[in-house]
């Protein structure tokens, strides 16, 4: 089963070339580039023995359903030799009572072997489908636990295939090749031994086409590696296809693009069938020399043995026994072409589920202060003007110090997001953090629940450096709640309750009014309504307040808002902001802000221009002194004014 690297490496250049430049447009919508592989250089066998773990809890049932299976095809093999005895015995010497017994025992091996196959997919159905469900929950609570930067890489669809088509691919190995490939190839030696023992020149005649099939499968094996791997990757650009054109149908058909939309998935489909078909072709011309070179070494055995049968050399009943034999090994060794077939797309599978539960969950997991740190700690406190001091009965607040950001995939020679961030947010008090467009504003919020890792620099909350704080009590401390309001097809109630663990049902009350998000009461079943796949069933500004609650059900000591008013209308924006004063009195807020209106919500501003804090000061002072604050909030100023 190994591939040997040289091969594979052939195989996808050969695939590349064939593949030549029509496909450009196939690429499209095939997202974000990770998760694609190209079966170079490994190796099916050990790709599969990583299954081993997940096989290992329901090993004794396995090997016994394989152990059966073995018995069952055995006893197949019993049957010539029964008929050899028949034809010898029996029917030679005319004895009726002797023919009855023979085909009584014909019989009674034939349901033996229907029976004992029974009992083997018996033992494996429960167990298989054990492993198959403990593997993806296994994959879904990785994929939870991946940073977002992760998921910024990978495309849905190449996870969502991993998920769905990849495991049930396992499935199916484990149930019927894995055992098929031990069954059958148990059975060909003990047929071989049989058939050697019988007549060893005959035998040897069978034997001839090993060799040439040997070389045969190791080459199409490699071959087919390739083409698996593209075909399992193809799908899962389409699945990315499909999910977006489905969510984003909205703009698809605001912007009429259902044509364009629709070629493009064509392409795809076509560039899948076409590799579908190369991999039928493969298929077809491995099984056809499977096929022929054992039928023509069994013509050429039968006319042999025949010649020798008519010399008197031979038997009838041997070369009768000799040919059921062969013809029982058929299936065995014909089945081989499909079983390697399926072990392939078996081990891309593996190796596709393994690529994403290899990825590390933690860029940067959580440390005990080391001492550079503290001396950088030191320093920083050592920065603070005086008064700023923190105290037990006055913490520190939200402190970032020289907090530096570049994006993993961003182009080297780019300069950083965020390049030394200074700034400090009081204990109690509402920052709101203004900039232009891509200026780095929801980069930097980011950065506090841990959602991305900073390159530089640290972030303390209340003086305790986030990097050194368990990831769930960092979560518990910050709430967020982001520009783009993302719910689960959950009810409203739920979505809320997300925000806190130990949040409970006066608390959901609490902060449904926080968020005048009291249109919940009035949707047909209150709270307990669904609010539908990415609560799509609901405007964006309910979406909006939905995720406003959200942040503030579990009353976290900060919060960090991105955005939260933008899809509110006025009127709306003027009851949530009344409603937000009062929660933002009891935490210490950081709120992205791109209007006067929510700016007004604070009690400083921070400009981000350049990766730096330009300025910080009040809405007015910075009115006053920034030129820059002011281009940026210069569209609403008149109305700020009134
Ligand atoms: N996942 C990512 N990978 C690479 N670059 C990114 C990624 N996300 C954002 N960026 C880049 O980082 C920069 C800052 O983006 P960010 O979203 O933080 O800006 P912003 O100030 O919040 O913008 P806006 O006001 O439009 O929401 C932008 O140039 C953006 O293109």
């Amino acid at each position: 089963m190994a591939a040997t690297g040289e091969r594979l490496g052939e195989a996808e250049s050969e695939r590349d070339t064939e593949r030549g430049g029509d496909d450009r447009g196939a690429e499209r919508g095939a997202g974000r580039d990770t998760g694609r592989g190209g079966g170079r250089g490994r190796s099916a066998t050990r790709s599969l023995a990583r299954l081993w773990p997940y096989l290992r809890p329901v090993g004794g049932r396995f090997f016994t359903a394989a152990g059966v299976a073995v018995v069952a095809s055995c006893l197949g093999l019993v049957i010539p030799l029964v008929l050899k005895w028949l034809v010898d015995g029996p029917v030679a010497d005319r004895d009726p009572g002797g023919v009855w017994l023979g085909g009584a025992l014909l019989l009674a091996l034939g349901i033996g072997e229907a029976g004992l196959f029974g009992v083997r997919r018996w033992l494996v159905a429960r167990p298989l489908a054990f492993v198959e469900a403990t593997m993806r929950a296994d994959l879904y609570r990785h994929l939870q636990r991946l940073p977002v930067s992760f998921h910024d890489r990978w495309a849905s669809g190449q996870l969502l295939s991993r998920a769905t088509t990849d495991l049930m691919l396992l499935r199916m190995f484990l149930a019927f090749p894995l055992t098929f490939l031990v069954v059958n190839g148990v059975t060909v030696l003990v047929g071989f031994a049989i058939l050697l023992a019988q007549e060893w020149t005959l035998g040897l005649i069978l034997l001839l086409p090993a060799v040439p099939l040997v070389i045969l499968c190791s080459v199409f094996e490699t071959r087919y590696a390739v083409v698996a791997r593209s075909v399992q990757d193809q799908t899962g650009d389409l699945t990315t296809v499909v999910e977006e054109g489905v969510l984003g149908i909205r703009i698809v058909k605001g912007f009429g693009r259902h044509r364009s939309q629709a070629r493009a998935f064509k392409a795809l489909t076509e560039r899948v069938r076409s590799t579908e078909l190369r991999k039928a072709r493969l298929l077809a011309m491995i099984w056809a020399l499977i096929m022929t070179l054992p039928e023509l070494a069994i013509g050429a055995a039968l006319v042999l043995g025949t010649m020798r049968v008519a010399d008197g050399e031979l038997s009838a009943g041997t070369l009768v026994a000799f040919l059921s034999t062969a013809l029982t090994l058929r299936w065995p060794v014909e089945s081989l072409g499909f079983l390697l077939a399926m072990s392939q797309d078996a081990a891309t599978a593996t190796d596709r589920f393994f690529e994403v539960m290899d990825e590390p969950t933690a860029e940067h997991p959580t440390v005990e202060q080391p001492k550079a740190e503290q001396s950088t700690a030191e320093q920083s406190t050592a920065e603070r003007p005086k008064g700023e001091q923190p105290t037990a009965e006055q913490p520190d607040g939200l402190r970032f110090a020289g907090v530096e950001f570049r994006y993993a995939d961003a182009p080297p020679d780019a300069p950083p997001v965020l390049a030394g961030v200074d700034l400090h947010i009081r204990s109690g008090e509402t920052m709101a953090l203004v900039g232009a467009t891509g200026s780095g504003k929801t980069t930097l919020t980011a950065l506090v629940p841990r959602l991305h890792e900073a390159t530089g620099g640290r972030i303390t909350l209340d003086g305790r450096d986030i990097t050194t704080l368990p990831r769930e009590e960092l979560r518990g401390l910050v709430a967020v709640a982001f520009e783009e309001p993302t719910l689960f097809s959950a009810t409203a109630g739920e979505n809320v309750l997300m925000g806190a663990a130990d949040a409970e049902r006066a608390d959901l009350a609490r902060a449904l009014e926080v968020a005048q998000a009291d249109f919940v009461h009035a949707l047909p079943q209150g709270t307990d309504t669904q609010v539908g796949e990415q609560g799509l069933s609901l405007s964006g500004g309910q979406r909006q307040r939905l995720a406003l609650a959200r942040a503030v059900v579990g009353r976290p000591r900060f919060l960090i808002l991105d955005d939260p008013l933008s899809a509110l209308d006025v009127h709306t924006e003027a009851l949530v902001e009344a409603a937000l004063r009062q929660v933002l009195a009891t935490t210490t807020a950081l709120v992205v802000a791109h209007r006067p209106s929510t700016v007004l919500l604070a009690d400083r501003v921070a400009l981000l221009s350049g990766g730096r804090i330009a300025a910080v000061g009040t809405h007015h002072q910075l009115l006053r002194d920034s030129p820059e604050y002011r281009s940026l909030m210069s569209g609403d100023e008149r109305e700020e004014d009134r």
